[in-house]
């Protein structure tokens, strides 16, 4: 089966969302420093972005977590695979994510995370696909909401291909 890739987001229109997200959290922590979570593999490219559009000063840090498992379909269970290097005690943590689609990830990681005592926490995710959602997760910043279909690009697979589109595309398969 081969597949074919329809541009859902041009490469333009996502750049202009991330410079508005980075816009608003320069605004949003003026006067403090903000420490960005990336989820890894997905969220690397956005973070990337991100980071470049945020002025107030920025530090990073990196994990990486299996959401699947051996499964296919999400099975709740999330492992850490790789940790973050340095505590969060007393910092402005935002997390960042290429999607939240069942929320499974995102509302496991984000209560593990609670608890390292940050001083804030926050969810800055690029993609939201609301219909599918099956656990509840708080969203701060949000760049688009999308219709219940796979996507790839700006870091997201299938099957590991795809992650270095500039845009976001549409998988469908023929
Ligand atoms: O809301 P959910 O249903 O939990 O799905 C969202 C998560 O799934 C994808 O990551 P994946 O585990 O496929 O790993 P990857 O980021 O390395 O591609 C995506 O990057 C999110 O992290
Ligand atoms: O639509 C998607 N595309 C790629 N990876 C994903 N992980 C959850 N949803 C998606
Ligand atoms: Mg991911």
């Amino acid at each position: 089966m081969t597949e074919k890739i329809k541009v859902l987001l041009s490469e333009g229109e996502v750049d202009a969302k991330i410079q508005q997200i980075g816009e608003q959290i320069s605004k949003d922590y003026a006067g403090k420093q903000v420490h960005l979570v990336c989820v890894l593999k997905g969220g690397s490219f956005f973070m990337c972005e991100l980071a470049k559009r945020i002025t107030v000063p920025v530090s990073l840090d990196f994990m990486s977590v299996s959401s699947y498992g051996s499964e296919t379909k999400s099975s709740g269970v999330v492992r850490i695979v790789k940790d973050l290097d340095e505590p969060l005690k007393g910092k402005n943590v935002i997390v960042i994510e290429d999607i939240v689609d069942s929320g499974r990830t995102l509302s496991y990681l984000l209560e593990m995370l609670k608890d390292r005592g940050p001083e804030s926490l926050r969810l800055c995710t690029l993609l939201d696909k609301p219909d599918r959602r099956v656990v509840d997760v708080n969203v701060d910043y949000t760049g688009f909401q999308i219709p219940d279909e796979f996507v790839v690009g700006y870091g997201l697979d299938y099957d590991q291909k795809y992650r270095n589109l500039p845009y976001i595309g549409i998988v469908e398969f023929e």
